[in-house]
């Protein structure tokens, strides 16, 4: 898939440059050929034009006016029908699949999806995406009938139904202003207004408004009196109605807020999630402060680096300017031919598999590999004071369209079948995630039982245990990584483990949880 990660979408252009020279080839050729076609009819006009009498009383004129309608008009029929550029063009076509990279139709669910996904963490509304609008930034392209339709259908598909009925209503509206200022040719539409109200119809059946999806599919049936369903479901809606008379008229949900009934879709910890990445619901931590830290580091007498307490009891630290924008190129640079579908962890099989909650391609760095990953590494552990040798590789994250990671512990649970045993270096004691970009809207690192946003900053890193000193997990450590709405997030992930900390961070039999003064 390509949909997973951004830089896997870059070579898109590539594709979408030949497809332009194949088209602009194919145009031009059909363009001469049409400009023939009205240079052999012009003849005929004008023959058409002079005194008939005139015309047949000269020889030639009036040959020519048999060779017209003989030989001239089976010439113009084969110049009409010549197919040999239509042929070439979709030949040239077939060829550029082997060669260039085309997305598939799993890429076009995912796409889809994506926009779904950042409708709904950001509240978006399908009129603005529909101009383009995302969070207040626009840009100079919008949606047409056929785009939104083409959502609506995607979303159909996944059994949104809600979503459904609101890019179908959209995808209406454009629909009626396209034919309005005549903007498309209507014998070229792939979609007709009958096809979208059908969708719009049988969502609302789906969602219990009989009423409603009768007017619909009425509508539907005046536009198309032999619609092969259109009458069918009509009775059947009706007969829906007269059984349910007597029951209560339903569910209404107005006396709900938006994130109350987002709450009772998708639980209290989605909705929480979905809430802090919009940067909502976040407590201000009072006690946070900054300070320049060195540990008694050697390596970091030469220069502090400058840490933030972003929150106490789990602690969370932000330090800055930890990674430089040369060593961010170079490891990107080194992570990208590698990069391979993020996976999780299936809690019953214990095998690894690839998921809708988590959309990312990743690729683990080696300390040898390069001296920039090793310089790094002796960084984590000079700022952290943890030992290295036990720690899992460098793990660099591309985060793909609406890219992110639902709420998830770093750490393996006791039922976990071996997550980490394999390693036998023990638990992920602490997580060490580096900023490798800014983020231009969402994409934030949210904990929801802390009420916790961190917003990626170029060049920062967020550092915390996700164990207490007894090894227990911490469960307030759960946290996830918000779907990226505007721009790029790149990260990488540090996992220190248990084994080789004992002399570092003692393990203790009461979990007594890390505080500043520890360390
Ligand atoms: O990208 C982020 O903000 C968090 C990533 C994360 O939690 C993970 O990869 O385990
Ligand atoms: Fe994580």
């Amino acid at each position: 898939e390509l949909f997973t990660a951004q830089v896997e979408l870059e070579p898109l252009f590539n594709t979408q440059e030949t497809i332009v020279e194949a088209f602009e080839t194919y145009l031009a050729r059909e363009e001469l050929r049409l400009k023939e076609i009205r240079r052999r009819l012009t003849p005929f006009i004008e023959r058409g034009r002079r005194e008939h009498q005139e015309v047949l009383n000269n020889p030639i004129s009036a040959f020519l006016l048999v060779k017209g309608l003989t030989l001239d008009l089976d010439d113009l029929l084969t110049i009409s029908d010549r197919r040999t550029n239509p042929l070439d063009l979709a030949s040239k076509i077939a060829a550029m699949k082997n060669k260039y990279k085309f997305p598939s139709q799993e890429d076009l669910g995912g796409a889809a999806t994506a926009l779904t996904r950042l409708q709904e963490t950001y509240l978006l509304e399908p009129k603005d995406m529909a101009q383009g609008y995302l969070y207040g930034h626009c840009c100079s392209m919008s949606l047409s009938a056929e785009d939104l339709f083409e959502l609506g259908r995607q979303n159909y598909n996944q059994g949104d139904h809600d979503q459904t009925i609101a890019w179908m209503n959209e995808a209406l509206l454009r629909y009626h202003q396209e034919n309005q200022n005549g903007s498309i040719a209507n014998t070229y539409r792939a979609i007709s207004h009958a096809d979208i109200l059908e969708y719009l119809a049988f969502s609302t059946y789906q969602k219990g408004e009989l009423v409603n999806a009768i007017k619909l599919t009425e509508q539907l049936l005046e536009m198309e009196p032999d619609h092969p369903r259109a009458g069918g479901n009509i009775g059947h809606y009706q007969k829906m109605i007269t059984d349910r008379k007597g029951e209560d008229g339903g569910i209404t949900d107005q006396t709900f807020t938006v994130r109350e009934k987002r709450a009772t879709q998708v639980g209290w910890e989605k909705a929480k999630y979905e809430a802090l990445c919009r940067g909502e619901a976040q407590v201000v931590q009072n006690e946070a402060k900054c300070r320049y830290v060195h540990g008694g580091n050697l390596y970091l007498l030469l220069g502090p680096v400058k840490q933030e307490v972003v929150h106490i009891k789990p602690n969370i630290y932000i330090y800055y300017d930890v990674l430089f924008d040369a060593e961010t190129k170079i490891i990107q640079e080194l992570a990208k031919p590698r990069f391979k579908r993020a996976t999780v962890h299936d809690h019953a099989t214990g095998e690894l598999v690839t998921a809708q909650y988590r959309i990312s391609k990743s690729s683990w760095l080696q300390g040898d590999e390069h001296p920039v990953v090793d310089k790094v590494n002796r960084r984590i552990s000079a700022i952290t004071g943890l030992e290295l040798k036990t720690a899992e590789e460098l793990q660099v994250v591309n985060y793909g369209l609406g890219g992110h990671y639902e709420p998830h512990f770093d750490f393996a649970r006791r039922d976990e079948k071996d997550a980490f045993q394999s390693l036998g270096t023990g638990n992920r004691i602490a997580t060490f995630l580096f900023y490798m970009t800014a983020v231009e809207a969402g994409g934030a690192t949210v904990f929801p039982s802390l009420d916790l946003t961190l917003w990626p900053r170029k060049g920062a890193a967020a550092f915390w245990y996700n164990l207490f000193e007894d090894g227990n997990g911490d469960t307030s450590t759960r946290h996830a990584a918000c779907p990226v709405l505007l721009g790029t997030k790149w990260v990488a992930n540090k996992w220190m483990h248990e084994r080789g900390q004992e002399f570092i961070r003692p393990c203790k039999l009461s979990p007594t949880i890390v505080s500043d003064d520890d360390e």
